[in-house]
């Protein structure tokens, strides 16, 4: 995403050189599950982190105990360079849950102020309810708001405290297409101005058009970590697509780390880990034209990285 989602906040620039986030090989064990198995992650202040992966991965897990809602059976969570607990206390972070928390007779306006009236110092109703893009529903009971509303109602009541760090579980699930848009546009609007962003999800497309960020997870450990392009690069590899009249298949496959090669007339589709490569010597060795190198698709990746046979391959 854009460089200006980095910018520093003024009011917290204090701490940009602390972690917002630094979990040091944690693990969490309910029973005989072993939920979380060795995680290690560090989020800088300013980044916005996509935690994806299938369901039973750890994310929630994970999530609670940064939250400080669970204790690693090993390892150690800090949160601005203190025990979870703490920097919430010191109203450093908030959450964005699925459910619960709102009142239904109440408006939305009156449930952001119940929820001010609760701490000692907090940013104005309108501000929350603007920074939220609901500020023109209200007076709306929340009753009467459609679940992307609700989300975005608790989204406004998370900034209340104005922190450095907002965490979501999940936040748009059973949500629509407009709702889950206008919900993300309010965050990522909000994400401009410096504030760290956390969220689990199951939707690849949230992660690719919202994160900087994507930590991929599978079966409590992290298998992949990096911008959606380099994801999409390490498993699949890239693709480099040109025209070459009259392909030889069997001379492209001789390329040095070619591991596919799809002809279609004269359009040819080159699959490699090293495209860099592969553009060079058709470049140098044929009348190839009109190169592209183009990364193959999250969702593919996705299923590869999350495949049980992709344990040992990281
Ligand atoms: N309180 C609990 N008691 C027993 N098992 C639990 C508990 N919480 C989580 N688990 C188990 O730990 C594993 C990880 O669960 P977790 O909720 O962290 O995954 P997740 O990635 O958030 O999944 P989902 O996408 O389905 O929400 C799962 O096997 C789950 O059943």
């Amino acid at each position: 995403m854009t460089t200006d989602l980095k910018r520093p906040r003024e009011a917290g620039q204090s701490r940009q050189a602390i972690a917002a986030v630094d979990l040091k090989g944690i693990h969490k064990s309910f029973g005989d599950v072993h939920a979380v198995r060795g995680i290690d992650l560090n989020v800088r202040p300013g980044e916005v982190v996509a935690f994806l992966g299938p369901n039973g991965a750890g994310k929630t897990t994970t999530i609670d105990m940064i939250l400080g809602l669970g204790r690693p059976d090993k390892g150690q969570v800090s949160v601005y360079g203190m025990a979870p607990r703490e920097a919430i206390a010191k109203g450093l972070v908030s959450a964005v849950l699925q459910t619960g928390g709102l009142l239904k007779d109440y408006s939305v306006l009156e449930t952001v102020q119940l929820t001010a009236s609760l701490f000692a110092h907090s940013r104005p109703a309108g501000e929350v309810l603007e920074r939220a893009g609901i500020a023109d529903i209200s007076d709306r009971l929340v009753g009467k708001c459609s679940g992307g509303e609700k989300q975005r109602l608790r989204f406004a009541m998370a900034l209340l405290s104005d922190p450095e760090l907002i965490i979501l579980d999940e936040p748009t699930t059973g949500m629509d297409v407009t709702g889950r848009r206008d919900f993300w546009n309010a965050i990522r609007e909000d994400s401009r101005r410096g504030r760290t962003v956390m969220f689990a999800t199951h939707y690849l497309e949230e992660a690719d058009a919202y994160a900087d960020r994507i930590v991929l997870v599978r079966e409590g450990q992290v298998v992949a970590d990096g911008t959606a392009a380099e994801v999409k690069a390490m498993t699949a590899g890239r693709i480099v697509r040109c025209t070459l009249r009259g392909a030889d298949s069997a001379a492209l496959h001789g390329i040095p780390g070619v591991d596919g090669v799809e002809i279609r007339g004269d359009s040819v589709l080159i699959h490699s880990a090293d495209t860099d490569a592969v553009a060079r010597h058709l470049l140098n060795n044929t009348p190839a034209h009109d190169l592209e190198i183009v990364a193959r698709g999250l969702e593919e990746a996705f299923i590869a990285l999350t495949s049980s046979d992709q344990g040992e391959n990281r």
